[in-house]
């Protein structure tokens, strides 16, 4: 497990990032998303040691990190820094050699990694031959050639085609299988929510949700959606009596707002269902679980 605990960092009067906190327990695929500028990127190169925080520390596994920790992150930064004149393969063992493995062993990590993101067939190319999509997935094959402890990974699904994006989840999903902590920047929701158990959110510097994705998105009063036979107007009369609070109403369709309290929610859904019954069919009664993006919107 690694974690942020209080990391700022200003640049001359400008605070980039304050008082983060957060952290990503063992196997758990944290996404870490946040708008342009939000401190993601400076909040990582701090977990890195790449950037001196202002203040504050990163810890692995609640002791503070040491530059050995580090040597075993497999870090994709930002400005991605591979060689573009070097061939792939031998970029891929240079890299591994430098953190301490065999040639012979990075040689057959690195022909199985360009293999997996079908690029077998290039590892005498050089970089700078290759589109930048596929030169994507080399910075990846580089970040997890040493078969590190962590991940964390600065936009790594940026420029990935369908298939190399199904590649890297399946890719990421073996490392969280066998524990290892993975952090990953993404400004693509819909890929952050098939992907994550866990989530940061950060709005200018600052994290403003925290906590595993199941949790986030049923914290709050819960919503469900009615539809009925017949127009749906007299629950907005009887709402108060019921504890519940009428969102939306729309003709026979409407979406209500229950208790958080599980015992309060569970007596207001049955007081709706059976007032609404008692008064006709009732076609549809469901919990609306919002969407990543929903509570992206409501925070950030
Ligand atoms: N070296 C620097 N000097 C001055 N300001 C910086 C520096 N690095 C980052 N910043 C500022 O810090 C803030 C946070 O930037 P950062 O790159 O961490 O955000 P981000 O969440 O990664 O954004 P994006 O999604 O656009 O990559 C921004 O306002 C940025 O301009």
């Amino acid at each position: 497990m690694f974690e942020a605990k209080g990391l700022s960092r200003t640049f001359g009067d400008k605070v980039a990032v304050r008082d983060v906190s957060f952290s990503v327990p063992d196997g758990r695929m944290t996404g870490f998303v946040g708008g342009n500028g939000a401190g993601k990127t400076t909040t990582m190169r701090m977990i890195m040691g790449v950037l001196e925080p202002s203040a504050g520390e990163a810890l692995w596994n609640r002791q503070p990190i040491t530059a050995a920790n580090r040597r075993s992150i497999g870090y994709m930064p930002e400005e991605r820094g591979l060689y573009p004149k070097q061939p792939l393969i031998d970029q891929l063992v240079y890299l591994a050699q430098l953190r301490g493995v065999k040639a012979s062993v990075a040689r057959t990590r690195g022909l199985e990694l360009l293999d997996r993101f079908g690029l077998a067939g290039r590892s005498k190319d050089k970089l700078e031959a290759l589109s930048l999509g596929n030169q994507q997935r080399v910075q990846i094959a580089a970040s997890v050639i040493t078969d590190p402890s962590a991940l964390i990974l600065d936009e790594p699904f940026s420029g990935l085609d369908p298939q190399a994006v199904d590649s890297m989840v399946d890719l990421l999903r073996e490392f969280t299988a066998r524990g290892v902590p993975v952090l990953f920047s993404s400004h693509q929701l819909d890929l952050v929510e098939r992907l994550c158990d866990g989530l940061v959110i950060l709005a200018r510097g600052e994290v403003v949700a925290e906590g595993r994705a199941d949790d986030l998105r049923r914290r709050g009063r819960i919503r469900h959606r009615l539809v009925l036979d017949t127009d749906a107007g007299w629950l907005r009369d009887v709402a108060a009596s019921l504890g519940i609070n009428v969102v939306d109403i729309d003709g026979p369709v409407a979406v209500l707002e229950l208790p958080s309290e599980p015992e309060r929610s569970a007596a207001a859904a049955d007081a709706v269902l059976r007032r609404a019954m008692e008064r006709g069919r009732v076609r549809e009664f469901h919990e609306l679980v919002p969407q990543l993006a929903d509570i992206y919107r409501e925070v950030a």
